[in-house]
């Protein structure tokens, strides 16, 4: 049995529509398909949301919707109701954060045990400041500051590493989480857009998968062509092998998959990349 994830587990990502001007609705949209999941499918025992599911995806409105992080602000007491309601493992996507000693605005996940007690936030290491010509031009580091730390959770079934969509281009954060760390997926909250969605969304999935033989999770929000920011959708999940195993369309939709820990095992026991690492020869990479 694999020494990283203890049993099988059946996961949830809900792709929920692009987010609306109304808070408490979305929060509310959020719990209506929580709850949905928990009963098309009653073993989940992990659920993930996507990226800034609570508010619109918008360099402008990030500080407008920005919470202090404590566990009486709206959206923290809202999800670890929820999360624990269901006795899930919640990763309840990002919302805008601001820090009121510094006054500093991020994009925080936040990650709930089946308690609903909050057991670690991840802040978007990596900001999405993009020029691509005839494409797309976002600069989040406009409203927002960077995190400054690498996320792995323990979990009930293994470790958890977390990053937001940005973070899976740099194949840092997910190759500390599954080398130092042990886990046995990377969960990325994430809003690709219907310019680089189609040419790296699979790709980056796929890629920190087989970099590291684990699974990837990618939870977007469903595709809104009246928001200013048209979201790819297409969550997904890729096996340690790269494979997509589940994957949504654009629209509004949860979709599951198995995690099975022989999945793990058995593509490490045929490709024993753990074993034939050479860190004589690239000393400076995380072992
Ligand atoms: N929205 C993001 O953070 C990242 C993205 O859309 C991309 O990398 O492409």
């Amino acid at each position: 049995m694999s020494k990283i994830l203890s049993q099988k587990i059946k996961i949830a990502l809900i792709q929920l529509s692009g987010s609306s001007p109304n808070k408490k609705a979305n929060l509310e949209r959020a719990a209506t398909f929580i709850d949905k999941a928990i009963k098309e499918q009653p073993e989940t025992k992990v659920v993930v949301l996507p990226e800034c599911f609570n508010s619109p995806y918008s360099v402008d409105k990030f500080r407008e919707y920005a919470e202090i992080i404590t566990p009486e602000s709206e959206s923290v007491s809202f999800l670890s109701k929820l999360a624990s309601k269901y006795k899930i493992t919640l990763f309840g996507g990002s919302i805008p954060e601001i820090d009121p000693k510094t006054d500093k605005v991020y994009n925080t996940a936040l990650i709930f045990n089946e308690s609903g007690d909050l057991i670690d936030t991840h802040r978007k290491v990596h900001l999405f400041d993009v020029d691509i010509p005839n494409g797309i031009t976002f600069k989040e580091s406009i409203t927002l500051s960077p995190g400054s730390k690498e996320t792995t959770v323990t979990t009930p079934f293994g470790n958890i590493g977390v990053g937001i969509c940005y973070d899976m281009r740099f194949p840092e954060l997910a190759m500390i989480s599954a080398r130092k760390h042990n886990s046995f997926a990377m969960i990325y909250p994430s809003a690709f857009n219907t310019v680089t969605g189609p040419v790296h969304w699979h790709l980056l999935a796929r890629a920190r998968s087989v970099d590291n033989q684990i699974y990837t999770i990618l939870c977007s929000p469903a595709r809104n062509m009246e928001s200013s920011y048209h979201a790819y959708g297409h969550s997904l999940v890729s096996d340690p092998k790269g494979n997509i195993i589940a994957e949504a369309g654009i629209d509004e939709e949860i979709i599951y998959a198995d995690l099975d820990p022989k999945a793990i095992d058995d593509f490490r026991m045929s490709v024993p990349l753990y074993k034939q690492r050479r860190f004589d020869v690239y000393p400076d990479v995380s072992k």
